[in-house]
């Protein structure tokens, strides 16, 4: 079954300044959605109103038509990869794999280099090694939208090749939205291309209309 996330009329101020005024998002899944924008525009505050995580002025998520009053709390409508690490320490990876309900085989099938790890607390993982896994417990979950908020930015460029094939692989059941500054990585994979500037939404479809946003210089 096909699913859609709309989000609309979101504006957003910080101490009097307009981030967004009137941010929008369409998703669908079966596609990648790519945010762009430069360092500050507010794309990681659009996700957290998104999700619900922030409160704005104003602001409104559906999936499949429906209003959802507090987004985060339908973690099989839509989850939230935040750009700060948030797995407890404590928790060991076969510990956290079960919670988010994805069996420790999906994740060795992929990523055969966690099969000595699972007992291991995530505290001990170096920054990368946990922003990876991570990155998977939400892309891997049963999610029917996830959105990333720079997922590429800490992996090193395998890892980063491979996550996003396992995007492309899940893709059918999961609707993506993915705001990262690796544009050459993100914007041939993605099916609609955004850019925010000046706190408001285009769809951009080729690097010249990216460069004429003022994004980037080709
Ligand atoms: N809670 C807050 N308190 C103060 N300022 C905030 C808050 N949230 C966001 N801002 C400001 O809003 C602006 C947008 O921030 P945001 O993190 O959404 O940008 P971004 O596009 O995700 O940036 P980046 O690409 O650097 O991650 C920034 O100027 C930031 O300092």
């Amino acid at each position: 079954m096909k699913h859609t996330l709309q989000a609309d009329s979101i504006f957003f101020e910080v101490s009097g300044r307009n981030i967004l005024k009137g941010g929008w998002m369409m998703a669908e899944t079966g596609s990648i959605v790519a945010l762009f924008g430069r360092n500050g525009c507010g794309k990681s505050s659009l996700l957290n109103v998104i999700y619900g995580s922030l409160t704005a002025e104003s602001g409104t998520t559906r999936i499949d038509g429906q209003y959802l009053k507090v987004p985060y709390q339908h973690p099989h409508l839509l989850r939230y990869l935040p750009a700060y690490s948030f797995t407890p320490p404590g928790l060991t990876v076969r510990r956290v794999l079960a919670d988010y309900g994805i069996t420790q085989a999906l994740l060795l099938r992929e990523f055969p280099e966690f099969t000595d790890r699972l007992q291991q607390r995530v505290g001990s993982f170096s920054s990368g090694e946990r922003r990876l896994l991570e990155i998977l417990l939400v892309v891997m979950s049963n999610s029917a939208f996830v959105m990333l908020d720079e997922p590429f930015l800490y992996l090193s460029p395998i890892h980063a090749e491979k996550v996003l094939q396992l995007i492309q692989s899940r893709k059918a059941q999961t609707g993506f939205i993915i705001t990262d500054h690796q544009y050459e990585l993100l914007f041939p994979a993605a099916d609609t291309k955004m850019v925010l500037v000046n706190g408001q939404m285009s769809v951009v479809h080729t690097p010249a209309d990216l460069e004429a946003s003022g994004y980037i210089k080709l």
